[in-house]
């Protein structure tokens, strides 16, 4: 049975310190965990573990965003999932509800709107006292409500504001009349930095007109655009018939897709709010908009991809599970860039030229100091293939070293390999993301800032820039050289690992280059047309090690 996960309110033995969920299992258990967490407070009090600054100028600024939304029931949208999204991200997050609804996951049973005067008196009791960085707005129930809205915005300005239409929720039920269009079109529309409509809410602002395919999403956000807000994401989770969850983001200039795996769960509820509220939490943190919708795409897609066999409810649309990160018992870490810092690919002819197997060449690399493993199998059967995969992948598992695959997805998915590095002409990488996940690690092999840029927004995790020098493992590699590598590494906004015949005599000057998203090299003869894997491995660490030393 799935914990329920509440947050623990200040009570007399409890002061507003960092509230930490805690997670109640019914009865005598539950009284206990409180008196547990009670002890353990009052006694890391006494360790000074979290005293409070004195009240001077050492105040942390925290991250904070304003959700006015409406109370959903069952835990699962509306201001409950603004709240757990932006702990979950590590924001603050206050509230001003605009509605009690009754609903859970069959639908929505009841709404109590909230007057407006008294939303005024909420607004007013948070705006004046805990300036937030930004604003979210979601279940707006009348056009009075939203005009109050937006004399506030006017007299508290904010750094962003955050629009999620809430005029239809995924169940299908309505949360706010077609009244309500002609004040989000004149009145809050115009006023914000993002809004982020699902297809029936877009369709509804722009008439009822029907939105079935992608180029339909692309000219609904730019239609929505030109109603005033600075940019637009169309949300496609409801898109028809469609393999992958594709979401549209319009700034005015340019669109960008975003693509996840469409998880098949019926454990969706709240994943509107849940998506606009965590954009909002990244625009508190300081990221820019494109960032702030990437990495909110990427989360909805790992909590539903984390939630989409909890049972909770017996309706057809359960919630999510958003503080999936205090609970995932996820063996793999998620990635770290300093893992490309000694990148080791593998080649099948050069260990039969040497007359070791693959599991022998991984191990020696290892055993040297290689902080990933690659294993690119150009000749190899796919039943070969994926036995040495899963050879190897238990060695790295004892190591905790990420095993990847070169291009083979089909060979990823079978071996549970902890991701793939794909090539310009391979699988796009959003198919890649699309079919992975969002746990699997993604590199792309990037020529060009072009490359780099697409990678980035088709949700890769790091690029391979290359070939640096002249090399003989891959055919007609066109060589970008050490310039051609700054301009992509200086472009990208993924970490990058080097790679084209790079060894003992060129590492440094690699390393050298000065630019801190490089995070190291990718080798292949270096190491594996050698005698011995693990000397040259090792031997090549320590040039590696003495770069960064004489680079910082
Ligand atoms: N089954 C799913 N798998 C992956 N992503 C999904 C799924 N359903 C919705 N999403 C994503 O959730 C976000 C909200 O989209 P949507 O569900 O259409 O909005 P709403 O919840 O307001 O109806 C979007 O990023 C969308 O792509
Ligand atoms: C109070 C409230 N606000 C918003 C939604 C939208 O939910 P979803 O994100 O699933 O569209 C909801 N169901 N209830
Ligand atoms: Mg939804």
């Amino acid at each position: 049975m799935a914990h329920l996960c509440f947050q623990v309110l200040s009570t007399s033995f409890f002061t507003p310190k960092p509230q930490i969920p805690v997670l109640l299992s019914p009865g005598a258990a539950c009284i206990k965990s409180i008196h547990q967490y009670r002890y353990l407070y009052l006694k890391a009090m006494q360790d000074d573990k979290f005293s409070t600054p004195p009240c001077d100028e050492s105040k942390v600024r925290v991250p904070h965003v304003l959700t006015v939304a409406g109370s959903d029931s069952g835990g699962g949208a509306g201001i409950q999932a603004d709240i757990k999204a932006c702990a979950a991200r590590g924001v603050y997050c206050s509230t001003v509800i605009t509605a009690v609804t009754a609903q859970n996951t069959v639908g929505v049973q009841g709404v109590n709107i909230v007057p407006e005067d008294f939303v005024a008196e909420q607004l007013r009791s948070v705006l004046s006292d805990m300036p937030p960085n930004v604003v979210k707005t979601g279940m707006l129930p009348s056009t009075g409500i939203v005009k109050t809205l937006c004399q506030s915005l006017k007299e508290f300005p904010v750094q962003a504001l955050v629009v999620d239409p809430v005029m239809v929720s995924t169940s299908g039920h309505t949360l706010a009349g077609p009244s309500i269009l002609d004040s989000f079109r004149e009145e809050l529309l115009p006023m914000a930095d993002i809004v982020t409509p699902n297809l029936k809410e877009a369709s509804a602002l722009l008439g009822g007109v029907p939105l079935e395919t992608i180029a339909d999403m692309r000219s609904a956000a730019k239609a929505i655009h030109d109603i005033g807000p600075r940019n637009v994401l169309v949300n496609g989770g409801d898109l028809p018939a469609s393999l992958d969850a594709v979401d549209v983001f319009y700034d005015g200039n340019d669109f960008y897709e975003f693509h996840s795996s469409r998880i098949m769960t019926p454990n969706t509820h709240g994943t509107g709010c849940t998506l606009a509220s965590t954009v909002a939490a990244e625009l508190a943190k300081g990221s820019q908009m494109l960032s702030a919708v990437k990495v909110a795409k990427r989360y909805v897609e790992a909590v539903l991809s984390y939630s989409k066999n909890i049972a909770i409810g017996g309706g057809c649309q359960g919630p999510m599970d958003h503080l999936l990160k205090l609970k995932s018992n996820v063996e793999r870490r998620p990635f770290d860039p300093c893992d490309l810092f000694l990148y080791a690919v593998t080649d099948s002819r050069m260990n039969k030229k040497w007359g070791r197997s693959i599991v022998d060449a991984v191990k020696a690399a290892i055993e040297g100091g290689a902080s990933i493993i690659q294993l690119r199998e150009k000749e190899v059967e796919t039943g070969d293939f994926l036995e040495a995969a899963k050879a190897c992948l238990k060695i790295c598992r004892v190591h905790g070293v990420p095993l990847l695959i070169n291009d083979r997805i089909d060979v990823a998915l079978a071996s549970d390999a902890d991701g793939v590095h794909i090539g310009q002409s391979d699988m796009p990488a959003h198919v890649a993301r699309a079919l992975l996940g969002p746990d699997k690690i993604i590199g792309v092999s990037c020529k060009t800032p072009e490359h780099a840029q697409q990678a980035w927004i088709d949700g890769a995790d790091y690029i391979g820039s290359g070939g640096v020098y002249p090399t003989n493992t891959k055919e007609n590699n066109k060589t970008i050289g050490l310039d051609g590598l700054k301009t992509v590494c200086v472009s990208s906004k993924l970490p990058v690992v080097a790679i084209g015949g790079i060894g003992m005599s060129n590492a440094q000057a690699v390393m050298r280059l000065g630019v801190p998203n490089l995070k190291g090299v990718a080798v292949v003869s270096a190491l594996f047309d050698r005698e011995c894997v693990m000397t040259e491995t090792r031997k090549l660490l320590e040039v590696l090690k003495e770069s960064t030393k004489i680079a910082k």
